[in-house]
């Protein structure tokens, strides 16, 4: 999800501004040393080393299940494309410096000629971590689970151990909520861990920007709601966050950091996996490049890939596995036929904007470097927090369940969103200029418009065979057309807080971008036509090698021994919210599967 938090908690976009507050960052964190976690030690192996386990990427899932394996004696090689996360992605305010970085894959989708034509490029940004924690490091950390009906919707599919009864189990084994607002509610605890690793905390203080949309929507009829997780009811809140003291909290920080201090842990970084090592069908290890040598690891058990919804089928299909005309069009000889990349989905998101007077949003920047001493400080004020807040929507008023999402932001007069525009959100230099040209004059709210549960489907696929190219992401967007039928409304929704009290006061209006094939259309039709093109992607994509497809119920590849697939990308279908705490769900199972089938099965133990 977009959270406009560098577009807010870091108060210009201005990349002068940026360079000046990271420098006085890092100069105090340096001095002061307080800025740094214990990061796992890089591992001195010999080519051709055994172990029981490898595990291809050490991001949210890997992160996890090395964790777990580990604390039941296995010998576990974690394998990770990247380095150390950098001190942004501990301070919670600097998330979104790290989009676009180096310690970003940086992919993009290809131009279908169809969709997100007013993007630069008619593509989508895709950003993935290329870092130790993976896109758990570099994310929102937004907590967010979805709904029981989509896990109920999995175990139809592929059976009971995925249904909502089956998973609630996992979120909480690894969750350690210390929201007060959530904590000290009997009936919303029944929901949530006490004493597992990964902090969930709440937004202790109140903020102008999410009181006045959390007003508005309560003036258009949505219901607060004080646990945005809670699987009964939904409506308007604000999220809880994985942080702990200030400091982003993750499946690196509370699990891996800590077991990767078990001699029988090996964390290789700045890896890259190439290739799955396979004879007779049996995955006996991988390939690997390091410092520019190449290695070849084995595993006496199994190989677990945890790379991403865009990297795990990438060597899949590298390695012969996946889809038979396209193997056969790229040359790379056939192991098993499956549909690898295919089922490529993501929430779809529309940012719609409006613009308000001067003052409208907290404008934080008088206040800019006192935030900076008090977070080197004792890590609080702005950048110790996040504030994000949504609000769920169902075109059906009575469903039990979201449709859409609507995340709202609001960006100070003034805030030099050209740069953002283009490299964070990527649209093309016209709407850029637009927005940029508004923003001069006036406060800037963007309503992020996210479709939940989209029908349309994309594809992964190589371009080569070379393990250093980017995977071809082929979005899919809107090729369901049943996905741009409700558009319209809901985007009427957002504008709609124009007319609520506070924002009436602050003349809101809907900033009007030209997109020149949406001209001259009904309103309806514009609005689709907008949407449409304005299409971008909210960064949940999943279903790449999906449970009932490429994998069992267990996360084992169909056809092939030794070769598990833990990560986003063994979700069958997407579920209505955040996906990465459903991530970490997915490998607490996965670890447990692991557990059961190496006779090393430890009862759930927690509370
Ligand atoms: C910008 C952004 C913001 C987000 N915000 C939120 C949020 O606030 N809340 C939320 O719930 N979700 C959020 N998400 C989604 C969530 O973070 C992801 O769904 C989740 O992290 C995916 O976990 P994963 O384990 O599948 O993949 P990743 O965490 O991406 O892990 C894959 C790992 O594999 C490594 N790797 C890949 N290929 C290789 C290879 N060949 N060899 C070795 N290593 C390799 C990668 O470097 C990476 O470390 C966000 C996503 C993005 C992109």
């Amino acid at each position: 999800m977009i959270s406009g938090s560098l577009l807010r908690a870091c108060p210009t976009n201005s990349s002068s501004v940026r360079a000046v507050v990271a420098a006085a960052l890092q100069f105090f964190a340096a001095s002061q040393c307080l800025i740094s976690e214990p990061w796992p030690q890089q591992a001195t192996i010999d080519n051709e080393t055994s172990f029981d386990f490898i595990i291809v990427g050490g991001g949210t899932a890997g992160s996890v299940l090395a964790a777990r394996l580990a604390e039941v004696d296995f010998s576990v090689l974690l394998l990770e494309a990247g380095g150390n996360p950098p001190q942004e992605s501990i301070i919670p305010g600097f998330r979104d410096v790290l989009k676009g970085s180096p310690y970003d894959w940086n992919f993009t989708t290809m131009n279908d000629s169809y969709s997100s034509q007013a993007l630069k490029d008619g593509s989508q940004r895709q950003p993935r971590g290329k870092v130790l924690g993976g896109t758990g490091s570099i994310n929102d950390m937004v907590y967010a689970r979805g709904f029981p009906a989509d896990y109920d919707e999995w175990a139809s599919q592929v059976g009971v151990d995925w249904s909502w009864s089956s998973v609630l189990e996992y979120f909480k084994k690894t969750e350690r909520m210390t929201d007060e607002n959530i904590a000290n509610d009997p009936e919303l605890m029944k929901y949530h861990g006490l004493s597992g690793e990964i902090e969930v905390t709440g937004t202790k203080k109140s903020t102008k920007d999410t009181d006045m949309f959390l007003q508005a929507f309560q003036e258009l009829g949505y219901n607060i709601s004080k646990d945005m997780t809670y699987p009964k009811t939904f409506g308007v809140g604000r999220f809880s966050h994985t942080i702990r003291h200030g400091r982003r909290d993750s499946s690196l920080t509370a699990l891996l950091n800590k077991s990767s201090k078990t001699s029988n842990l090996f964390v290789l970084k700045e890896a890259l996996v190439t290739k799955l090592l396979i004879q007779n069908r049996i995955v006996y290890g991988v390939k690997a490049l390091l410092n520019g040598q190449e290695f070849n690891f084995y595993a006496s058990r199994e190989v677990i890939l945890s790379a991403g919804t865009f990297n795990t089928p990438k060597l899949l299909l590298l390695s012969g596995i996946g889809p038979q005309s396209h193997l056969n069009s790229i040359g790379i000889d056939i192991v098993k036929i499956l549909p690898v990349g295919d089922n490529l989905h993501d929430h779809v998101m529309v940012l719609t904007y409006l613009a308000a007077e001067n003052g409208t949003c907290y404008a934080d920047l008088p206040d800019l470097y006192m935030n900076i001493i008090k977070y080197l400080y004792n890590q609080t004020g702005i950048f110790s927090f996040s504030n994000s807040m949504g609000v769920y929507i169902s075109v059906n008023k009575d469903a039990k369940v979201p449709d859409f999402a609507i995340y709202p932001t609001c960006m100070p007069v003034g805030s030099n969103f050209y740069d953002g525009c283009i490299n964070i959100l990527g649209f093309n230099s016209d709407i850029c200029a637009t927005l940029d040209a508004k923003n001069r004059e006036y406060e800037l709210l963007t309503l992020a418009v996210v479709l939940l549960k989209p029908k349309s489907r994309g594809t992964v696929r190589l371009n080569s065979t070379n393990p250093f190219d980017k995977p071809l992401i082929y979005s899919g967007t809107f090729n369901d057309s049943d996905d741009l039928i409700n558009y319209p409304n809901v985007m009427k929704i957002a504008y709609s807080i124009a007319n609520t009290s506070y924002f009436r006061e602050k003349n809101a209006h809907v900033v009007d971008i030209k997109i020149e094939q949406c001209a001259n259309l009904s309103v309806n039709e514009e609005l689709a036509c907008k949407a449409k093109a304005m299409a971008m992607s909210a960064w949940h994509a999943v279903g790449t090698a999906a449970m009932g497809s490429v994998v069992d119920s267990r996360l084992r590849v169909y056809g092939i021994r030794g070769l598990r697939i833990v990560d986003a990308s063994v979700m069958p279908k997407v579920i209505r919210g955040n996906t990465n705490a459903p991530v970490v769900m997915i490998a607490e199972k996965a670890a447990q599967f692991i557990k059961q089938a190496n006779g090393k099965c430890a009862c759930m133990q927690y509370t």
